[in-house]
């Protein structure tokens, strides 16, 4: 039996007393095959403390229990500079190793080949239904079930309707947290399900219902499912990442909770991030699952409601900021390169832009980062603008483009778009962005008499607007007169012309050919700015990134109907299609689920060390170029989400070739096919057949 507080010092718990892990009163014995690796992170910690039995993967070889040492002689692609090449030009399948090392040879068994999930003896099948990466439930067959001691264990019945059994909840919060029991369950049947009914699952395991289930964390929170650090583990971050399962981590996602979605300040709650987006690293993307860490700090919240809330399950304090906050990050930064190694890729996720710009331009040079919301955003829609070009004509530097919103995503998406268009123009990027203009919450008054005016600037915030109407009223077209109160990512779009307040006004004076929404707020694309849109542009451009749906600039239909069925729309969060005119329009979804998990994978299976911005226009071209004639027609300037995987591959390709151009490559020697050395990797969730 073990106490709370050995869980909570581990870093698998949030920091919160309050918080009840169910694992945590019983005892584990039996591990899989890496020692303690395939336990979720409470039985794995009882593990530890246990008599620890060893399993080996297909090839028999196993693992020092206890002590956590794998030892396995197979070559993990992407892994080292010094692999032969033979082997992988050819990229049979038997050499797959799910973009990660697969370690414990259950992924690179060819699909007769049997698995071994236990080398010394198992204590009973119980446990082996208990272990989400060998468990099989209904699937196990007579021969297994006799050998693994499962008899009675299960009912006699081989198959389950298990999608029939999703769809009989009708709340998606219910969908999600069947979602989330399965991959507790059955972790290859969660992948399974999620990468065959892709277009259907992602609205339940990522946005808009991650973000309910962020809100709602506490009270439905089950198991950890990723590491919590908190400022009650500075100076033991070490030790805090020691306590992982895994010890081949590939990719981190990684979250302080400030700025979940459009949602705000959702502390430790934030978690759902993490774990959705790594979700989707390995159901889009091919990283086997095991590669992947979902890590919150928890540096507190400074939301009130949650301050007061009795489930909360993070620290009951605001935020730590200054040297405090710097110090546990720093901290964080080395220990994750200390004990991963340099090829680790740290995916910075819905931290607040006053710390993710300079976390970013901190580590970016010392480590494998990226921003997703920053830069994965920016892709993603650089990818759609130059798909639109074919719909609307023209070259992205004849258009002219308007921001609501000029944070991180904003921002970020701008800086690309002005890249792209200075390769192609060869024009200075400073020409370039003045065809992009931004409006954020902030308007400039005289404060005496409330007029515009260029000398007596008052900042008013917009954090206090929940009305749209006020929201309007905070609005402020990013000038030049502007520049000296601007933070230091707005100064760049700071172009000279006279204040503009409210987006409508900016809109009719900036006449532009796309809207982008990036502000968080829902319904700021009102009827008088679509109609506005509309009446200069024959298509108008027009995507409102903001997530989760509620936060959304302004639905599918509204922009279809508003724009008389001209508009070229797409979402950061998914909207059914809209029957308008007795014509169905359907909409493209602009999100970042498109391009992290083929960037990651590029990333990985080419061993990168630094993130590149040609890495983020590479990824974007691969993207674009996926866009068939057939998605045109439909007005899609997306691909589906149905070939992701072929499209993930795609990205991979292009982002690791960048990789080698650049010299940032450590895998050699560059495999000649990089589409199929990427879809070789990638790993699948084929049950295996047990000895
Ligand atoms: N579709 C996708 O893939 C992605 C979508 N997003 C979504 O984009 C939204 C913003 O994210 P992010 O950029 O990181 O957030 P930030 O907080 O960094 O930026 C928000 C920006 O919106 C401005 N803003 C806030 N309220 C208003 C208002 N009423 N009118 C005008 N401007 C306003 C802010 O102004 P000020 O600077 O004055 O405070 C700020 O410039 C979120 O909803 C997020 O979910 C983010 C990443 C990816
Ligand atoms: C999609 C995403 O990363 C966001 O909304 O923050
Ligand atoms: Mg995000």
């Amino acid at each position: 039996m073990f106490s709370l507080n050995a869980f909570s010092r581990s870093g698998l718990l949030s920091s919160s007393p309050y918080s009840c892990c169910e694992e945590s009163k019983s005892l584990f014995a039996v591990s899989r095959g890496g020692g303690t690796s395939s336990l979720c992170p409470s039985q794995r910690n009882a593990a530890s403390s246990a008599v620890v039995l060893c399993s080996a993967g297909s090839n028999g070889r196993g693992v020092v229990a206890g002590e956590r040492t794998v030892t396995n002689s197979k070559p993990a692609m992407g892994s080292t500079a010094t692999e032969s090449a033979p082997a992988l030009e050819t990229y049979p399948e038997s050499n797959v190793c799910g973009a990660a090392e697969d370690v414990y040879g259950d992924d690179s068994a060819i699909a007769e080949q049997l698995v071994t999930p236990w080398a010394v003896s198992v204590a009973s099948g119980y446990s082996l239904l208990r272990d989400p990466r060998h468990n099989k439930g209904l699937a196990f067959n007579e021969k297994e079930r006799d050998a693994h001691y499962l008899r009675g264990l299960l009912p006699p019945a081989c198959e389950k309707k298990i999608m029939h059994n999703l769809r009989q909840y009708q709340v998606p919060l219910q969908r999600y947290m069947a979602m989330m029991d399965l991959q507790e369950r059955n972790e290859r049947l969660f992948y399974k399900l999620l990468m065959d009914n892709v277009e259907e699952l992602l609205p339940i395991v990522y946005t808009p219902t991650v973000g309910e289930a962020c809100q709602k964390y506490g009270s439905i929170f089950k198991r950890p499912q990723g590491l919590y650090i908190s400022l009650k583990e500075k100076g033991k971050i070490l030790e805090v990442l020691r306590n992982w399962p895994e010890r081949n981590i590939q990719v981190i996602v990684v979250t302080d909770g400030e700025r979940i979605l459009g949602l705000g300040d959702l502390g430790c709650q934030g978690m759902g991030i993490p774990v959705g987006k790594l979700a989707l690293y390995t159901a889009l993307g091919g990283v086997r699952p095991s590669a992947c860490l979902p890590v919150t700090i928890d540096v507190g919240t400074n939301n009130e409601e949650l301050l007061n809330d009795e489930f909360y399950i993070g620290l009951r304090q605001r935020r730590a900021t200054g040297q405090e906050y710097a110090e546990l990050m720093d901290e964080f930064m080395s220990a994750v390169k200390q004990t991963y190694g340099e090829k680790v890729l740290i995916q910075f996720e819905d931290f607040a832009n006053h710390n993710a710009f300079e976390l970013l331009s901190k580590y970016r040079s010392t480590h494998l980062v990226f921003n997703d919301d920053i830069q994965g955003t920016a892709s993603v829609v650089l990818a759609g603008l130059v798909a639109a070009l074919k719909l609307v004509g023209g070259t992205l530097a004849e258009h002219t483009f308007l921001f609501l919103g000029a944070g991180e995503a904003g921002t970020g998406i701008a800086e690309l778009i002005a890249l792209e268009m200075s390769k192609q123009t060869k024009a200075p990027l400073e020409e370039s962005r003045k065809k992009i203009w931004l409006v954020d919450s902030k308007v400039c008054v005289n404060h005496k008499f409330g007029a515009l005016n260029t000398h007596t600037m008052y900042s008013f915030s917009a954090t206090l607007c929940i009305h749209s109407h006020m929201a309007y009223l905070m609005q402020g077209l990013i000038v030049g007169s502007r520049k000296e109160s601007l933070q230091h990512f707005k100064k760049p779009w700071a172009h000279e012309h006279e204040p503009v307040k409210g987006l409508l006004d900016a809109v009719k004076a900036i006449k532009p050919t796309v809207l982008i929404g990036s502000s968080g707020v829902g319904k700021t694309f009102t009827k008088e700015v679509v109609e506005a849109m509309a009446s200069f542009n024959e298509k108008p451009v027009i995507l409102a990134l903001s997530n989760p749906t509620s936060q959304s600039e302004c639905t599918a239909e509204e922009a279809y109907v508003w724009s008389k069925g001209r508009a070229i729309y797409a979402s950061g969060s998914p909207f059914g299609p809209v029957e308008y005119n007795g014509k169905t329009f359907v909409s493209g979804q602009a999100n970042n689920a498109y391009i992290f998990p083929g960037l990651g994978l590029g990333l990985v299976i080419s061993g990168a060390i630094r993130v590149h911005e040609d890495m983020l226009l590479a990824a974007s071209e691969a993207l674009a170029e996926q866009v068939t004639q057939e998605n045109f027609e439909k007005g899609l300037i997306y691909p589906p989400f149905s070939n992701i995987r072929k499209i993930s591959a795609h990205i991979a390709a292009n982002v690791a070739a960048k990789a080698y151009e650049l010299g940032l490559a450590t895998r050699l020697p560059r495999p000649a096919n990089l589409v199929k050395y990427a879809e070789s990797c990638m790993y699948s969730p084929n049950y295996r057949s047990y000895r």
